[in-house]
């Protein structure tokens, strides 16, 4: 709030008021002759939004405090301790910053050897290097909030103080970490002190476990939500903004229920109790969380609410992880972990002769043969297809899922990628092997922001140019056709053997040629002779007929004749 220096009206009385969701309380200055009265806060990061008030006018205003530099990327530091089991601490905060995409540096308090049956040691960091570390950071790097967790010492309170009076930031959380849930000591009573006395007066949030909002009060019993309804106003005594009184401790209770008081009303906040031992960590992961939103710009409330959402999806995503052999584990802050089971996943990742006999799925003629989605494809694995992709323009959504997770166990079951046309949401539901992409379907950088790096992805090229995007974009394959006229695709351009060759040509990516192709061409298809051009893909040859394993396996022999010819 360096920003009053507009307030040219000398002696006289302003009364400035920032309308606030995070900031209560207001803060008075005197400048030259004027009382200044306004509080602090931002909607938007970096917009002050005021009303000024000056002998009966009220002017609204509102101040950018944004330097175009800083106010790009959402940054949290977090100053607390490393956890070498990485379920709670630095590593929790990392996890859960990243999580809710915002930058997160770390200021190392302590070091733990800590597991899933609790903590072993605690190695404390020197104050003068703790203060060296938040110097390095907030002299550089423009932090919007900073959380706390373990502070194992008084002198290192004090550190944290002073660095934050020397580089104020926009809003300050602290979780006042006292006790592992293990029941182990992580900062020790001389602290409590400098919580009292320094840190929770600049605090815009405090988090505590009802045990450590019993410790902060000097032992008060913690049973009931109305304990903690009560320990949260007079916890608020102390001197923080707002408090978040966290019941995941509390005993007795079906529900997960914290109490947040911000002053002036308090929010009973519940959500279901997930059943599950993988529970470290969940208090510096809605610390870390509250801290990101508000670095993105959330109000408080708002902040609390998200981080309350994200833990609970994060526990019911990870109930059944099996980390370590104590009685709390880990959860996964990514919903990650627990689709990478070996037995379901390709060990390979995509290789270019995946694409020689390509076997491109149609709803029409699997109507009109009266066989599923998922026979269909079976017979053509059988038959020798070493890649599948589900082509269903008019399928309903929820059938296409379904039907795409059985095709994607058959598949697998036989080592052959399954794909995906067009429908990217589709590709992800299913955690298909990836998706095949038109040049007016979801652009493949957007694809492949969506699917992350190791889907696969292919796109139709027609031309040279289209071919060598397809490179820069991030495509791992090319289909490029049709080479002969076809059915299947009405008003598609035939750019024959020619324009194929001109795009193998061009391509850094492996080729497959599609359109028009079957046992009487194919041969002439593969006999191009450019090293790109991997295989052919189909449809009614194998799918329009009687028994689709026999065309695949003839249509298999032709290209496999054709292929040892021109090697
Ligand atoms: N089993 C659970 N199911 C759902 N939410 C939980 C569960 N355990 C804890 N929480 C929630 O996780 C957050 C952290 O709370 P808590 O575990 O009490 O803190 P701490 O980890 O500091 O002891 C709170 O929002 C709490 O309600
Ligand atoms: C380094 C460190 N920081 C904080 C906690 C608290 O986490 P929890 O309350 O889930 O045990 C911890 N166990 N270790
Ligand atoms: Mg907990």
């Amino acid at each position: 709030m360096a920003n009053a220096h507009f307030l040219a009206f000398n002696h006289l009385h302003l009364h400035l008021q920032i309308s606030s969701p995070l900031v209560s309380k207001r803060v008075i200055k005197r400048f030259w002759n004027c009382d200044i009265e306004y509080s602090t806060n931002y909607q938007r990061p970096g917009f002050l939004n005021m009303k000024l008030q000056a002998n009966g006018a009220s002017i609204p205003t509102s101040i950018n405090t944004a330097d175009s530099q800083h106010n790009k990327t959402p940054h949290v530091l977090t100053v607390a301790g490393s956890d070498s089991g990485a379920g709670a601490g630095i590593q929790a905060d990392l996890k859960a910053c990243a999580a809710r995409r915002v930058y997160c540096s770390t200021v190392i308090t302590a070091v733990t050897a800590q597991n899933t049956l609790g903590v072993q040691g605690v190695n404390i960091v020197p104050e003068e290097f703790v203060a060296q570390q938040l110097n390095s950071v907030l002299s550089d790097m423009h932090v919007d909030v900073v959380k706390t967790g373990m502070l194992p010492s008084l002198s290192v309170v004090k550190v944290l103080c002073q660095s934050l009076r020397k580089f104020p930031v926009k809003a300050l959380v602290v979780d006042p970490v006292m006790i592992s849930t293990s029941g182990d000591i992580l900062a020790g009573p001389s602290v409590l002190a400098g919580f009292r006395e320094e840190l929770l007066p600049m605090a815009d949030i405090v988090t505590p476990n009802i045990k450590e909002a019993s410790v902060l009060l000097g032992d008060v019993p913690m049973n009931s939500v109305s304990d903690m309804r009560a320990a949260a106003k007079l916890i608020h005594d102390l001197g923080p903004r707002s408090v978040l009184v966290k019941g995941g401790d509390l005993p007795n209770s079906s529900d997960a229920i914290d109490i947040f008081f911000d002053g002036e009303n308090f929010y009973e906040l519940r959500s279901r109790r997930v059943n599950t031992r993988n529970t470290h960590g969940t208090g510096c992961t809605m610390a870390s969380c509250i801290a990101a939103e508000l670095a993105k710009g959330s109000s408080m409330l708002s902040a609390v609410k998200i981080a309350k959402r994200f833990v609970e999806t994060a526990l019911d995503y990870s109930k059944d992880l099996a980390i370590g052999n104590g009685v709390q584990g880990p959860f996964d802050h990514f919903l990650a972990l627990k689709n990478i089971n070996q037995s379901s996943c390709r060990s390979d990742r995509f290789k270019p002769n995946d694409l020689f006999l390509y076997a491109v799925t149609d709803s029409r003629m699997n109507r009109k043969w009266g066989r599923s989605i998922a026979e269909a494809v079976k017979a053509a694995v059988e038959g020798g297809a070493t890649i599948v992709q589900l082509r269903e323009k008019d399928a309903e959504t929820k059938d296409f899922v379904d039907a795409a997770k059985v095709c994607l166990k058959i598949c697998h079951s036989y080592g052959v990628p399954l794909l995906i046309n067009d429908r990217i949401d589709v590709a992800l539901a299913c955690d298909a092997d990836g998706v095949h992409v038109g040049q007016s379907d979801m652009p493949v950088h957007l694809a492949r922001s969506l699917l992350g790096p190791e889907k696969i992805i292919g796109v139709s090229c027609k031309t040279p140019e289209q071919a060598q995007q397809a490179w820069v974009d991030g495509a791992d394959y090319i289909g490029s056709g049709g080479v002969y006229p076809t059915n299947t695709k009405e008003n598609n351009r035939t750019i024959g053997l020619g324009g194929l060759k001109e795009v193998c040509k061009a391509s850094k990516l492996p080729v497959v040629a599609i359109g028009g192709i079957g046992l009487s061409n194919a041969r002439a298809v593969m006999e191009i002779g450019v090293p790109s051009l991997k295989g052919v893909a189909v449809v009614s040859t194998l799918f329009d007929r009687e028994c689709i394993s026999t065309e695949t396996r003839n249509l298999h022999a032709v290209i496999s004749e054709a292929a040892l010819l021109t090697q």
